[in-house]
């Protein structure tokens, strides 16, 4: 495996391809790993002044990998995530401190271009939340509020989309029925669909299948295997089976602090910290 430093990027589409270097043992093209994000020393506070809800958390997000963040109720999963597309900027009392770098750039400075930085960095929430409009609008809102993109480019686009989220041959003759016409596992991937259409860089997921049921979940999660080629994506998941069968990456997080991270298969047979290896077995959360 190569790791090398996330290169500086100017280009969102042209960061969107992962590096590749030749294995000199092989002689094989393969992917460089580099962290596409980067949480530093990030800690959070819900109400300026109390207990932070994170400590001083560090974590590398790699590139075209899926990383699990894995923990007991309450331990501060969906806050780290939702700092990374700045959620929180929704609610004045709130206050994050660190950095949480996108390609080399703090998230966090002040200034920030937020719309901007959640079409870099989409969020796919634990319900589906399909807008109340019709399957094809839901797909073309965010690029029409974006602007700058023709019918036709749209509607080549919302198919793409659609396609890379599985769900074009279940819709694609009936894109103008209401979206909430659709099952609940529907719903989801074209929540994924809408998402996938702005081309972010990171898709923040969180427990994006704790609703459905475990049809709809594998699909999903076949879904989320295939994005990765594409994607950099973070989940946050309850269910261990699913964090080992599809992430690459885990973090482990308890009472706001990143105990461990690692590699996924390492955290969960040969994790370093025996909190982690508590948690793994069951022993408590
Ligand atoms: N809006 C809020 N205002 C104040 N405190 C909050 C708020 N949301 C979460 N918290 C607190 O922040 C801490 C972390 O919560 P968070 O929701 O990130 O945990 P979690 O690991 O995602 O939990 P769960 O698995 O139950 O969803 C908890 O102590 C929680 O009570």
């Amino acid at each position: 495996m190569n790791i090398a430093t996330a290169p500086a990027a100017t280009d969102a589409s042209a960061t969107q391809k992962s590096l590749t270097d030749i294995n000199t043992e092989t002689g094989l093209a393969e992917d460089i790993l580099y962290p596409r994000m980067e949480v530093k020393d990030l800690s959070f506070f819900y109400n300026k002044g109390s207990e932070p809800a994170l400590k001083e958390v560090n974590m590398p997000i790699y590139n075209n990998k899926v990383t699990a963040l894995i923990g007991p109720s309450g331990c501060g999963k969906s806050t780290l995530l939702r700092t990374m597309n700045r959620i929180f900027d929704l609610y004045g009392n709130q206050a994050a401190e660190g950095e949480i770098l996108l390609d080399n750039e703090n998230i966090l400075q002040r200034g920030l271009d937020l719309n901007e930085l959640r079409s870099k960095v989409g969020m796919v929430f634990q319900k589906p939340t399909p807008f109340p409009m019709s399957i094809y609008d839901n797909i073309t809102f965010g690029l029409k509020m974006r602007g700058g993109m023709s019918k036709p480019e749209m509607a080549i686009r919302a198919k793409k989309a659609l396609k890379r989220a599985h769900l074009w041959k279940e819709v694609k003759d009936k894109l103008h029925a209401d979206a909430s016409s659709l099952s609940g596992g529907q719903q989801q991937r074209l929540c994924i669909a809408r998402t996938i259409a702005l081309q972010p860089e990171v898709i923040l997921m969180d427990e994006p299948t704790s609703a459905l049921d475990p049809l709809a979940t594998s699909a999903i999660e076949e879904l989320i295997t295939d994005l990765r080629e594409k994607y950099t994506i973070v989940i946050v998941t309850h269910n261990m089976q699913q964090a080992m069968r599809i992430s690459d990456y885990t973090g482990f997080m308890y009472l706001g602090e990143l105990v461990e991270f690692d590699e996924t298969s390492k955290i969960f047979n040969d994790a370093a910290n025996q909190k982690t290896r508590d948690y793994i077995a069951g022993d408590f959360g």
